[in-house]
């Protein structure tokens, strides 16, 4: 499990990371979720040992980790950080005995993970010959080569092709079965509510949200119906306690106030015409992400028990719900 407590760093006079908490347990998929210069790679730069905090703790397995520790972590550093001109191979072998594998072992596994990734070039290409793309399938490969316990990647799937998407998440999720903790940044919002077990979003270097993207629905969000009626007409804007949201081709999208049950409308959409479609629609990750960003999130009713267990509101998060 790792545990990131309490973090705290300033560059300057500017605060970039304040009190954020967040853990990853084995076998679970973390998706770091922020805007633009939330404090992500400053965060994995600190877990990582890279750059020091101010405050705070970065802990594994219960204990503080040290340079022994991060050994067996992976790494896909936001700047990457290979040898251009060192052949792929070569590098690969050379990263897996900076982390203590032996020679034999080391080159089986750079060359097993250069055929799962489905790099493209021969193991003694250098790394700038190859595409961009396939610089970066080679970069997972230097942070997994070593099987590590942890990953701690920044933004790995920017700038892959959407086969390369797959490819690396199937690398990543073969890891997390075998009970790997993940912990990636990604401004891929879809990517991640399909990836990950818990999501962590991120604004002004404090955690605004933490849990699975079903825990951060929650709360007393009023509840969203797609309904497609046989009728024209704008027969769902007289149904009282509901407010069209939009309506289109694939029928209306409305909302049911708070305590309105869905019985009236769907006796509506009856009265109206031949109802194709009556589904209720869940918020995804990125209208969640955007409700935290623009300070309208709604907070879950119960209070959270802990980061891994129910996502945490903090307090400033809470008192933006209710403004
Ligand atoms: N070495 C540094 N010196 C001064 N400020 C820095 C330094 N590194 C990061 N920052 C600032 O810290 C803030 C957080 O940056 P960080 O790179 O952690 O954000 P991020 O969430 O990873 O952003 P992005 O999604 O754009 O990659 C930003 O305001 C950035 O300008």
């Amino acid at each position: 499990m790792l545990d990131l407590i309490g973090l705290g760093k300033r560059f300057g006079d500017k605060t970039v990371l304040q009190d954020l908490s967040f853990s990853v347990g084995p076998g679970q998929m973390f998706g770091f979720v922020g805007t633009n210069g939330a404090g992500k790679t400053t965060t994995m730069r600190i877990a990582m040992g890279v750059l020091a905090g101010d405050r705070g703790e970065v802990r594994w397995q219960g204990r503080a980790a040290d340079a022994g520790t991060r050994r067996r972590w992976g790494y896909m550093p936001e700047e990457r950080g290979l040898y251009a001109k060192m052949r792929i191979l070569d590098q690969l072998v050379y990263f897996a005995e900076l982390h203590g594998m032996s020679r034999p072992d080391a080159r089986r596994s750079a060359e097993e993970w250069l055929r799962t990734l489905g790099v493209s070039g021969a193991p003694g290409d250098r790394l700038e010959t190859l595409s961009l793309g396939n610089q970066q399938r080679v970069q997972l490969a230097a942070a997994l080569v070593h099987e590590p316990e942890l990953l701690i990647l920044d933004e790995p799937f920017s700038g892959l092709d959407p086969v390369g998407v797959d490819v690396m998440a199937q690398a990543l999720r073969s890891r997390v079965e075998r009970g790997v903790s993940v912990v990636f940044s990604s401004h891929q919002l879809e990517l991640v509510e399909q990836l990950c077990d818990a999501v962590g979003i991120i604004k002004d270097g404090r955690m605004h949200a933490v849990g699975t993207v079903q825990e951060l629905r929650g709360g007393d969000r009023a509840v969203r119906y797609r309904v497609q009626v046989d009728a024209p007409g704008p027969w769902a804007h007289a149904v009282p306690g509901v407010t069209v949201l939009a309506d289109g081709a694939d029928g209306v999208l409305v909302e049911l106030a708070p305590g309105t049950g869905e019985q009236g409308l769907l006796d509506a959409a009856r009265a109206a015409g031949r109802v194709r479609a009556f589904a209720p629609v869940d918020p995804s990750l990125a209208e969640l992400f955007r409700e935290v960003v623009n300070g309208t999130a709604h907070a879950p009713s119960e209070a959270p028990s802990g980061p891994s267990e129910a996502p945490s509101w903090p307090a400033e998060g809470r008192e933006e719900a209710r403004a």
